[in-house]
């Protein structure tokens, strides 16, 4: 057999050295890309990926029936590829997700609200208060008196029971909206509140590392309250709680694992958790940018 020629030889080497790249790639054997390489999110809008998670890892994306989602008895992990949306009843141009509602056990319900250009809120049904938070674009709330409100990402509104109010957004916009029969206590009732999370002080969290804010009052008339809680990565709750209180959680930036139960998930920014009350629960952040969720909890009435 005659030697084979140089030009062969390159050509053969060149062959080798591209297919090898091809299947190694520059961070090793079979590397997937990893979510922690997403872009630099500084350039995204706050929350951006409460509205555009990642599905799940590329390389799991086409794979039929793959979902993280899970319902057992007290906690439930919804994870946006599970999400089945329908138009909402009384509201104009909307698409709506219920992700929490007395079916799984609770006592409030827990819905996404997509608005598109023209459309308009609902009412709750009578003696339901509500609080809606944006996620992604802006409404303007207003209210009986006429007086509005143009509540943009990071805003929020707390309705009373029986108040008359309107969201309208002319371009599109991603609510997260709790619904609640109010809790009659005496003669105390609730006020109409709009306020943004920024604006909310950070509160005493002794013996615990997050940082918290409260969207609503503390006091007597308010049955429920939305926490804001964030941690920096590695940072996790130093309790491994167990309590009579009830969760809605969204999971608006970052990533981590929560413990339900005996379970471990692994969870990320779009993920919703529904808690039933005793559910042990602990959560750790994890990446390389803060963990923030959002909770609802009800508080201020006797269990009996
Ligand atoms: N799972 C939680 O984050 N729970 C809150 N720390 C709470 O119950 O207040
Ligand atoms: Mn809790």
């Amino acid at each position: 057999m005659q030697n084979p020629s140089l030009p062969r030889l390159l050509l053969l080497s060149f062959t080798l050295i591209s297919v090898f790249n091809l299947v190694l790639g520059d961070e090793g054997f079979c590397s997937a890309p990893s979510i922690l390489d997403q872009t630099d999110s500084s350039s995204k809008p706050l929350y951006w990926k409460v509205t555009s998670p990642t599905l799940s890892p590329s390389h799991l994306q086409d794979l039929p029936g793959f979902t993280r989602s899970v319902y057992r008895r007290d906690h439930a992990l919804i994870t946006p590829e599970s999400h089945v949306f329908s138009p909402l009843p009384d509201w104009t141009n909307t698409l709506g997700a219920y992700l929490i509602t007395p079916a799984i056990g609770s006592h409030f319900v827990m819905y996404l609200a997509k608005m598109q250009e023209n459309s308009r809120s609902g009412l709750p049904p009578n003696d339901v208060e509500r609080l809606i938070f944006v996620t992604q674009g802006a409404v303007t709330l207003t209210n009986s008196s006429g007086i509005s409100n143009k509540l943009v990402v990071d805003s929020y509104a707390y309705l009373p029971p029986n108040f008359d109010h309107s969201l309208k957004c002319d371009g599109s916009a991603t609510l997260v909206v709790f619904e609640r029969r109010y809790a009659f206590l005496d003669n105390h009732i609730t006020e109409h509140i709009v306020g943004s999370t920024d604006k909310q002080p950070l509160l005493e969290t002794p013996g615990e590392v997050f940082e918290l804010r409260k969207l609503l009052p503390a006091s007597m008339p308010y049955d429920f309250n939305i926490h804001i809680m964030d941690f920096q990565p590695g940072e996790f709750l130093n309790v491994k709680e167990l309590h009579y209180n009830q969760h809605g959680l969204l999971l608006l930036e970052g990533l981590g694992i929560y413990r339900l139960g005996d379970s471990w998930y692994p969870v990320q920014a779009g993920d919703v958790i529904w808690m039933a009350p005793f559910v042990p629960q602990w959560y750790a952040a994890l990446g390389k940018t803060r963990s923030r969720y959002l909770l609802y909890k009800d508080v201020n009435r006797n269990p009996l």
